[in-house]
């Protein structure tokens, strides 16, 4: 059995930040796991090597449950984003040196494969719908069967998911929290004249799909899901803050259009309700932010039951260690519906090799032994970490609203 004899933090900025976990055992085996959480990434960093890396050393690395369990009820403080970002990077790490230790890929270790690749969604994005159908149909010829769309809001000077003319689009984007201003009057009325010009554009088989990112009340949101029925929206997502489960009843009440909710959550505990109650149609909860894919395995058990399929967020926020453990799940899942897909900066790429694969829509981890993915610390090394936030919103007469 593979003891642990060293657990190392390495936190690298190439274009963006990332916090990874690096574990080493005694027959010099070693594995990798994400603990990036955007915007709070030294939060998680001091929790791994303060309080997490102590009591890893002389483990046994292929107990991977019980060390689950020893850091989720060992803590005391049970879940929240840092613990479970935390807790994530070790199982990552430890589920890395187990297929390593068996010469399997770790989607083998999950069953085996349930389909032959994994769909992903590109993103389409422009300050007009024109630019963003430009952008959609690009994406198409790439292979993709479904895009993401977003567009500027015309009155408003920025819109979420909206990248600056000539930049790309990065969720954290400042030194501290830029500001943008929202109007949901205006933005209710471009929405579905996106997916009216998107449909026409596009024809009836490329899926469809949009972010809210919590930015309307149940009632409004019913009424996006309603107007944009005719449009046949693969999903909307996050259409109101998931905190309040129960608004998601009043959501389903109104309209067919399906619903996608979680990227925020951290435990099995946020999505219960919305899953019992067949509230959602996809849960978006992530390897790295909620538990490793230990714990996104028991989510996507329950999910199951009720028909409810997966749909992981996948943004440039999480590093290419997640993508691999996302699609060695994504792939052995029963209930797998899409991952998302947010091309990292060639910056990214290089540091961290990986062998998952892209090809005519669909994203495959791999053969190699483990998760497939590793990170070249002398690269890493040159990246200095740089504070950075993701912005914050208001309404137009200064109110602090969800961004
Ligand atoms: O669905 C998504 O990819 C977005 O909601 C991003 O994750 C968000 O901007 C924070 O990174
Ligand atoms: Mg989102």
């Amino acid at each position: 059995m593979p003891i642990i004899t060293d657990a190392r933090v390495i936190i690298t900025s190439p274009g963006r930040n990332f916090v990874t976990l690096k574990i080493t055992c005694d027959d010099g085996t070693t594995g990798v796991g994400d603990a990036t959480l955007n915007g709070r990434e030294l939060a998680v960093a001091a929790y791994l090597s303060e309080h997490v890396v102590p009591c890893l050393i002389g483990r046994d690395a292929h107990r991977i449950e019980d060390i689950w369990q020893y850091l989720y009820k060992g803590a005391y403080w049970r879940r929240g984003p840092v613990t479970m970002t935390a807790i994530a990077g070790v199982d990552m790490a430890l589920w890395d040196i187990k297929g390593k230790v068996a010469g399997l890929p770790v989607y083998q270790l999950l069953g085996g494969a349930s389909r032959e690749a994994c769909m992903v969604y590109a993103h389409a994005n422009g300050t007009t719908i024109e630019d963003t159908i430009k952008v959609a149909l690009a994406e198409r010829d790439k292979g993709y069967k479904a895009i993401r769309l977003q567009c500027g809001v015309p009155g408003l000077a920025s819109t979420y998911g909206v990248a600056k003319p000539g930049q790309r689009y990065e969720p954290a984007d400042a030194a501290l929290p830029s500001e943008s201003v929202w109007s949901t009057e205006k933005y209710l009325r471009v929405v579905p004249e996106l997916f009216a010009a998107a449909r026409e554009a596009l024809g009836p088989d490329v899926h469809l799909l949009h972010d809210v990112h919590h930015r309307l009340t149940p009632i409004e949101a019913g009424r996006l899901g309603k107007d944009l029925e005719p449009y046949r929206p693969f999903w909307i997502e996050d259409p109101t803050p998931a905190e309040d489960q129960e608004a998601f009843r009043l959501i389903r009440e109104h309209t067919t259009t399906p619903i996608a909710v979680g990227e925020v959550f951290n435990s099995i505990w946020d999505c219960k309700a919305l899953i019992e109650n067949r509230w959602i149609d996809y849960i978006r909860a992530t390897i790295v932010h909620a538990g490793g894919i230990t714990h996104l395995r028991r989510i996507a058990a329950l999910a199951e039951l009720y028909q409810v399929r997966t749909g992981c967020h996948g943004a440039t926020d999480l590093s290419p260690v997640t993508m691999a453990a996302a699609l060695h799940f994504g792939l052995s899942v029963p209930n797998f519906g899409v991952q998302e897909h947010m091309p990292h900066t060639d910056e990214t790429d290089a540091v961290f090799p990986h062998e998952y694969r892209f090809e005519d829509g669909m994203m495959h981890p791999g053969d190699a032994p483990g998760l497939g993915v590793d990170i070249d610390e002398a690269l890493a090394a040159g990246y200095e970490y740089r504070r950075a936030y993701l912005p914050v919103n208001r309404l137009e007469d200064g109110t602090l609203w969800n961004w």
